[in-house]
């Protein structure tokens, strides 16, 4: 490893040694790739001898990193007392290594507990409720689907009930044994557990206050609307309704009751005016999951910003095949290699789904913004600004006039009155807002978990106490600790942090403001142009402001990239409660003639 470190010195230009053969970047870039490509191939065909390969070659990029921590380490042990600034920040990217850390037959049995939880999760199958001897429904696309459209109350609970006890029962032990190990690797990296790891990438002592602040602020309005739905699902199911203030968690159109879009139908407060669910309108002009990635990619470029590259277009998998096993919950890879990009998604011709072919996208496009910066660099500034990407151009994409402007609404509905303002307002807070507590609490109930605060017997009383904590629902069936409920939500038995889409949903907004300006969409002074209408379509500036900022990748601690988009270094939600003003006013004053009272006990 020796070339290595003279590389690594060089590399980082200290002129004091010879240029050598290997570049670090190369070296760690190859290896990356080799694993990505492994990793691909069982994600996309899940069987023992892709599942061995991906292993093996994962083993070896922990080895390699591990090796370049330990001749660095044992090099430059004074790195933290360097003058360069930016020298000590690659010195710590390379110092934090997460599961990396581990001694090999460690890592092993690490990677291995992940990946039997994560095909466990992807290839768990359950029965329908109408037809008992059917018993080979998949997550994607039929139980969403059920849970997407199904009334029937009874059918809602036996398909919650059924993924609920066979997605994550079975993954408990194995979760527990992971749970040990991924400390280990946390401890191994100089951090007490691994929910004080996941947090040192957002580089603040105040974070966990910062996020806790976020929501006591926006808690009154998630309470608001919280009220609003529980009295209009007690109108359609009102036998599944006790004084508890709670709302069962398989009403709410989603599996995980996080994003209640779906029950919009139920409780439009406006039914004569236009709505944003294009899914009929997709499904009758032939909208295929390829033209839902052109549209999206056109969105992309019409701001100035980088086209998918060929090798996207040839190599992405866009559609759940029928001949073999595939994680379908969908995902963006970044092969290192700055020419290999893809997507993975069983995508369905819904307008859920073409939000999240924004959001996927939204990934790429970050890689490719930042794949000249050094290897260390090609990451988000934090794991929220990487989630934020997508979903703030689809801010824009989603507005009724945008809608109307790619022939999705016809042209002739009214879109410029106060109550489509509220029925899009509202249909868009049961996504956003709705998401808040959730994105809080999934990694809230981890960061318990790592700390010791909660152990394997407490793990579903735990989750359920924070889901009614947080959320306001309950289980609609008896839940025990034979139950494993937080396993049935991929992130977990897949291992990935999820703070990051909680700070996504709050800086999407700082983000999208900062860019309406820029494309004179949007004036604070100026009500006839509202934050929630504008759309970003075609603005170059726009775009060039927000490539500014997503090109520097973590080469900067992310308030500066926070400056560079949009003006300011703080997190805040000033954006979010902007432009969901209108309808915190008429959810509060509709509760009030309601007689509904937020909260629950
Ligand atoms: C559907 C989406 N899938 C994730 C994402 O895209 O973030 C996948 C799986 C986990 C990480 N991931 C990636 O693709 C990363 N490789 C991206 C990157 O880091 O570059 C997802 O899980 N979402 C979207 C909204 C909320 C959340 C949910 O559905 O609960
Ligand atoms: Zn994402």
């Amino acid at each position: 490893v020796a070339p290595l470190l003279i590389c690594i010195i060089d590399a980082w230009n200290l002129p004091s040694l010879r240029y050598s053969a290997l570049n670090l970047d190369q070296l760690s870039s190859q290896k990356c790739y080799e694993s990505s490509v492994a990793e691909w191939a069982y994600a996309t065909d899940i069987n023992d001898e892709n599942e061995k390969t991906k292993l093996s070659l994962s083993l070896d990029i922990a080895k390699l990193s591990k090796e370049i921590w330990q001749n660095v380490t044992t090099t430059f042990p004074l790195w933290r007392e360097f003058k360069d600034p930016d020298l000590v920040r690659k010195f710590k990217t390379i110092t934090i290594l997460g599961s990396a850390a581990l001694p090999d037959d460690q890592y092993k049995k690490y990677a291995q507990l992940e990946t039997d939880m994560t095909k466990h999760y992807s290839t768990t199958k359950v029965c329908s409720f109408k037809y008992k001897e059917t018993c080979n429904l998949s997550l994607e696309p039929d139980l969403i689907k059920i849970m997407r459209e199904s009334r029937d109350e009874e059918e809602l609970r036996h398909v919650w009930t059924e993924w609920h006890d066979k997605s994550g029962g079975p993954t408990k032990q194995t979760y527990k044994q992971f749970v040990e190990i991924s400390n280990q690797a946390a401890k191994l990296n100089n951090f007490k557990d691994t929910g004080a790891l996941w947090l040192d990438g957002y580089e603040s002592e105040t974070f966990k206050d910062d996020v806790e602040e976020l929501w006591q602020t926006l808690k009154p309005f998630y309470q608001q609307m919280h009220a609003y739905v529980r009295a209009k699902l007690r109108n359609v199911y009102g036998d599944q309704f006790s004084d508890d203030g709670l709302i069962p968690a398989h009403l709410l159109g989603n599996m995980w009751a996080q994003a209640w879009d779906n029950v919009f139908p139920l409780m439009t407060p406006y039914p004569t005016k236009a709505s944003i669910d294009v899914t009929e309108q997709m499904i009758q002009q032939g909208y295929t999951p390829l033209k839902m990635f052109q549209v999206s990619d056109e969105f992309f470029t019409s701001l100035g910003l980088i086209p998918m590259p060929e090798e996207f277009w040839k190599e992405s998998l866009i559609e759940k095949p029928d001949d073999r096993e595939v994680v379908c919950h969908a995902s963006a890879w970044d092969f290192c290699n700055k020419k290999d990009f893809r997507i993975k998604q069983c995508t369905r011709v819904t307008t859920t789904d073409l939000i999240t072919v924004h959001h996927e996208m939204g990934h790429i496009q970050y890689d490719l913004l930042y794949k000249d910066q050094p290897y260390f660099y090609r990451q988000g500034a934090n794991p929220g600004f990487h989630e934020a990407v997508g979903d703030t151009l689809a801010l824009s994409v989603i507005t009724p006039k945008h809608l109307k402007e790619i022939g999705l609404l016809d042209k002739s509905i009214p879109i410029d009155d106060y109550e489509t303002s509220i029925n899009f307002l509202f249909s868009m807070a049961l996504d956003k807002i709705a998401f808040l507590p959730f994105g809080y609490l999934t990694d809230k109930y981890r960061w318990d978990i790592y700390d010791g605060t909660v152990d394997e017997s407490q793990y579903n009383t735990h989750w359920w106490k924070l889901r009614k904590e947080y959320q306001g629902i309950k289980p609609p069936s008896e839940r025990s600790e034979a139950n494993f409920d937080a396993g049935a939500k991929f992130h977990v038995p897949a291992n990935v942090e999820y703070l990051r889409y909680f700070v996504s949903t709050i800086i999407q907004f700082q983000f999208h403001r900062s860019l309406c300006i820029e494309a004179g969409q949007y004036d604070p002074l100026d009500s006839n142009k509202p934050l929630h209408n504008c759309d970003i379509y075609r603005s170059k500036a726009a775009g060039s402001k927000l490539a500014a900022g997503l090109s520097m990748g973590s080469s900067k601690p992310w308030p500066e990239v926070m400056k560079v988009i949009t003006g300011q270094e703080k997190m805040d939600a000033s954006a979010i409660r902007e432009y969901f003003s209108p309808l915190e006013k008429w959810l509060t004053a509709a509760n009030e003639k309601m007689g509904e009272i937020p909260g629950w006990k």
